[in-house]
């Protein structure tokens, strides 16, 4: 079994050396252990959340879903929640009901195996971001300066050194000493070897993990699911957080693993991903429903639908932006701007003025410096205190060195991958209250009415500041809570004007934040940095997990007067489809391409 699972990295086999592969008898002998070529099997069957009474409303129903080896098949849904609902049906993690008969059960390829299924299905996501560990803020900015001890092991440590930090050896066992345990550590090897150049990773073997950008973390987290060797690897929105050429690059070896079965792969999709040409099926998630067919019956079943939406969506994007003020005075100047790690230069000689009411779109490939880049703007990088004489960062009108970094927070209102990853979840901070959190940039909810207690005021907040801070967390409120994620927007514009919440947004400031979906702690931490009307406001993939509800709500919000004209706001997004802005609103373009930045 085991030299039947070597083999099945045959195409790393076959590049590299193939000498030290079993041979391709054992995969025949492989194929034949398994009784049928059937991957995925779901019939006529509800979808249930465990725990759930039998009462309660299934997640899907009347599920028909059969997937054959050699087909191509991809997820797609409207919602993130429910499509990565149905890959987690396949891990295990939501009851199927009646339950796939046995012997071949949900996974028929499997069933000649003598391996668990559980361990035998991946599934990587990234449509949801890890909850951070308990109540406590983890320190995001550890990257940029001195590092604690366990987060100076490197990417290639925490594959193979003792570290483990990947998890690739399963608890308590041994260094491998026997033969086939040997051999298998150099398949594996080779895999590792074979992929991370492949992806772009080989450079950055010996960098600690924490010094990875968001899209090398994602590529290397992929390669470790691989090296798990699983029969079946689920992904949850590969593609998000790739630039377009990463993009590419990931499908193309997504493809030829796929081809050679080592692992199968089933890719989930949000709606507006393109569809990679060789997928040739698609599941459509949509209201409760699960649509199985051909790429090409399920596209134009899809192109009906969204006839309906379309006219939606054009009326919100034809409705025209909140236009900028002329440029007002600059909030961020940095001339001659510097980051180096040792020989490392991650950026030369940076030079861009934001001004007060300008949209920017910040771009850049994976790993060219963005998130670096925004984090001396938001003076969380240690090198933001040193840029000196020909060098010189300066924001809101002051050297970093002379802006305490608390007052900083309360100027800026950031929402990125890294504060949402780092933000507490504690177990009783309500909706409102993390909202409350965004006036004074705090990351723990505090002061009377929830709304913070103001920086540096010893005796807190003056009633009529309080009283302004509690309309604007209901402002937001009603912008962008619940009631705005319906798909008629003239409701929502209707309600713009009350100074009532609707009974849905009402009850939504009341549940903890903890029990969200991650689409809604989304879209709560945008709340949170636009509640104060900061000067400065950083977008740094703000799409993350919101279904297309939400998107669209917080696109209208954003466009009609959510954002200020007097306010400055950078977009960082690999899609320029994704920025709320166009170039018709006023939108600039700043890019970054191996550490050196220009507008174009
Ligand atoms: N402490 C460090 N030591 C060495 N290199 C580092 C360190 N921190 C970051 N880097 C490198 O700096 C580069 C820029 O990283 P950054 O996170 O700014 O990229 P990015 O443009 O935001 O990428 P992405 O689009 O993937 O989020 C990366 O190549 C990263 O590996």
């Amino acid at each position: 079994m085991l030299r039947a699972r070597l083999w099945r990295a045959s195409p790393f086999c076959k590049r590299v050396a193939l000498d030290k592969c079993p041979s391709r008898g054992h995969q025949r002998s492989h194929s034949n252990a398994s009784t049928s070529d059937v991957v995925v099997h779901i019939s006529n069957s509800n979808i249930h959340r465990f725990g759930d009474p039998t009462t309660a409303a299934p997640v899907f129903r009347d599920v028909d879903w059969i997937v054959k080896d050699g087909e191509n098949w991809a997820v797609i849904g409207c919602g993130s929640n429910q499509k990565s609902a149905l890959l987690q049906t396949l891990r295990g993690n939501l009851r199927i009901a009646p339950p796939p008969p046995p012997p071949g059960g949900l996974f028929p390829f499997l069933s000649g195996l003598p391996r668990d299924p559980h361990a035998a299905i991946a599934l990587v996501s990234f449509a949801h971001r890890p909850h951070s560990a308990g109540g406590a803020f983890y320190d995001y900015t550890a990257r940029y300066g001195a590092m604690r001890e366990e987060d100076r092991i490197t990417l290639k440590e925490s594959m193979f050194g003792e570290h483990d930090f990947l998890n690739l050896r399963p608890k308590g066992q041994a260094t491998a000493n026997t033969p086939e345990e040997l051999a298998a550590e150099d398949v594996k090897r080779l895999i590792f070897e074979d992929l991370t150049a492949r992806l772009g990773l080989s450079s950055l073997l010996d960098l600690p993990l924490v010094a990875l950008s968001n899209g090398q973390t994602r590529r290397a987290r992929i390669v470790k699911a691989i090296l798990s060797q699983p029969e079946l690897l689920l992904l949850d929105e590969p593609l998000t957080g790739l630039d377009a050429n990463k993009r590419q690059t990931l499908l193309s070896v997504l493809r030829s693993l796929h081809e050679a079965r080592s692992p199968r792969i089933i890719m989930g999709l949000r709606m507006h991903d393109p569809v990679p040409d060789w997928i040739t099926h698609l599941a459509l998630v949509h209201d409760g429903k699960v649509l199985t067919g051909t790429k090409e019956e399920i596209l134009s079943e899809q192109a009906t639908r969204e006839t309906k939406v379309n006219s939606i969506r054009s009326t919100i994007s034809g409705t025209s932006a909140n236009k900028a003020e002329d440029d007002g005075k600059p909030v961020v100047v940095l001339k001659n701007v510097n980051v180096a790690y040792g020989p490392r230069e991650v950026l030369k000689s940076i030079n861009w003025i934001i001004c007060e009411g300008q949209r920017w779109h910040l771009q850049g490939a994976n790993g060219s410096g963005k998130t670096t880049l925004l984090s001396l703007v938001t003076g969380a990088h240690p090198q933001s205190y040193i840029q000196r004489g020909e060098s010189h960062l300066e924001l809101f009108s002051r050297p970093r060195q002379r802006i305490p970094t608390p007052h900083l927070r309360s100027l800026i209102g950031v929402v990125s991958p890294e504060l949402a990853n780092a933000y507490p979840r504690r177990a009783r901070t309500t909706v409102w209250e993390v909202i409350g959190t965004g006036f004074d940039g705090a990351f723990v909810a505090g002061g009377k009415s929830g709304v913070g207690t103001g920086i540096g005021l010893e005796g807190g907040l003056a009633d009529d500041v309080r009283q302004w801070r509690v309309s604007r967390v209901r402002e937001v409120l009603r912008g962008l809570g619940p009631s705005s994620w319906v798909v008629d927007p003239s409701d929502t514009q209707q309600r713009a004007g009350s100074i009532e919440l609707a009974e849905a947004d009402e009850a939504f400031s009341e549940r903890a934040f903890i029990d969200l979906s991650s689409g809604e702690q989304s879209i709560v931490l945008l709340m949170r940095a636009l509640v104060s009307r900061p000067q400065l406001v950083l977008l740094d993939e703000v799409w993350a997990g919101m279904d297309d509800g939400m998107v669209r709500a917080a696109r209208r919000y954003l466009r009609g007067g959510g954002i200020e004209t007097d306010q400055a706001v950078v977009v960082v997004s690999h899609w320029e489809e994704e920025v709320p802005w166009t170039t018709e609103d006023g939108l600039r373009k700043f890019r970054l391409e191996d550490g050196v930045g220009r507008e174009v």
